[in-house]
C-alpha cells in the first residue's frame, strides 16, 4: 500500500495582533495599562518605543494617554503622544484596523476638561481610517464637561486614579470584555 498522503496539521486560526501603547508622566496611565495587560496578556509599550512598521503590522491598537494641557485644542496629553499624533500618525494608513482609546484624568480638579486628551487621540486615529471601538457610558462619573464625549458617550475607557483609583481595575476588566464583543481578538 502506498502511504496515505500526509494531511496538513490542523492549524488554529491565527490570533489577531493587538498593540497596547501608552504614555505617562506620573505613572497613572501606566497603572491602567498594567490592568489591561493583566486582562489581555498583551505587553504595554511606551508609544515612544514602538516604530511605525510594528505599529501598522497590528490588527488592533489600544492607546492610552493622560491629560495635562488643560483646555488646549491640540497636544493635550503633555506626553510623547503630542509628537506622535502630529509628526508620525498623519503618514500612517490605519484603515481596516480597530482602535480603542483609554484616558486618564481627574474629575475633581479638572472636571471641565475631564480626559480631554482621549478625545484628541480618538479624532486623530479616526482621521487615519481606523474603526474606533470601545466607547463607554458616562453614568458612573462625576464631571462637568469633557472633550472625550462623542454622541453622548465617552470615546473610550476613562479612568481617574486621583479620585476613583479603586474603580480602575474593574473598569479595565469590563472594557476588555466589551472590546472582545466588538471584535478585538486577544
Ligand atoms: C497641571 C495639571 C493639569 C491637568 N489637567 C487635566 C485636565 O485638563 N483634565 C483632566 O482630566 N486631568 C488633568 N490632570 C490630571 C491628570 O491627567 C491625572 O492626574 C492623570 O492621572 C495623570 O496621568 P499620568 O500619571 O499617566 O501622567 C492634570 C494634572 C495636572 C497636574
Amino acid at each position: 500500500f502506498a502511504p496515505a498522503p500526509a494531511k496538513a496539521a490542523p492549524r488554529a486560526a491565527p490570533l489577531n495582533a493587538v498593540g497596547l501603547y501608552y504614555s505617562t508622566t506620573t505613572g497613572n496611565t501606566e497603572t491602567v495599562a498594567g490592568y489591561l495587560t493583566a486582562a489581555t496578556g498583551i505587553e504595554a509599550v511606551d508609544i515612544d518605543s514602538v516604530d511605525d512598521e510594528t505599529l501598522t503590522s497590528m490588527d488592533a491598537l489600544i492607546c492610552g494617554a493622560p491629560t495635562w494641557h488643560t483646555g488646549a485644542d491640540e497636544q493635550r496629553s503633555g506626553t510623547a503622544w503630542d509628537e506622535f499624533l502630529y509628526d508620525r500618525l498623519p503618514s500612517l494608513d490605519l484603515s481596516g484596523k480597530k482602535v480603542a482609546i483609554f484616558g486618564l484624568g481627574d474629575q475633581g480638579s479638572y472636571g471641565d476638561n475631564f480626559c480631554d486628551a482621549a478625545g484628541e487621540l480618538y479624532d486623530c486615529f479616526s482621521a487615519q481610517g481606523a474603526t474606533m471601538v470601545g466607547l463607554t457610558a458616562t453614568d458612573d462619573y462625576d464631571y462637568s464637561d469633557s472633550k472625550a464625549l462623542r454622541d453622548g458617550k465617552f470615546c473610550g475607557l476613562l479612568c481617574d486614579e486621583d479620585n476613583e483609583y479603586d474603580k480602575s481595575e474593574g473598569r479595565a476588566n469590563d472594557w476588555v470584555e466589551q472590546l472582545k464583543g466588538e471584535g478585538v481578538a486577544f
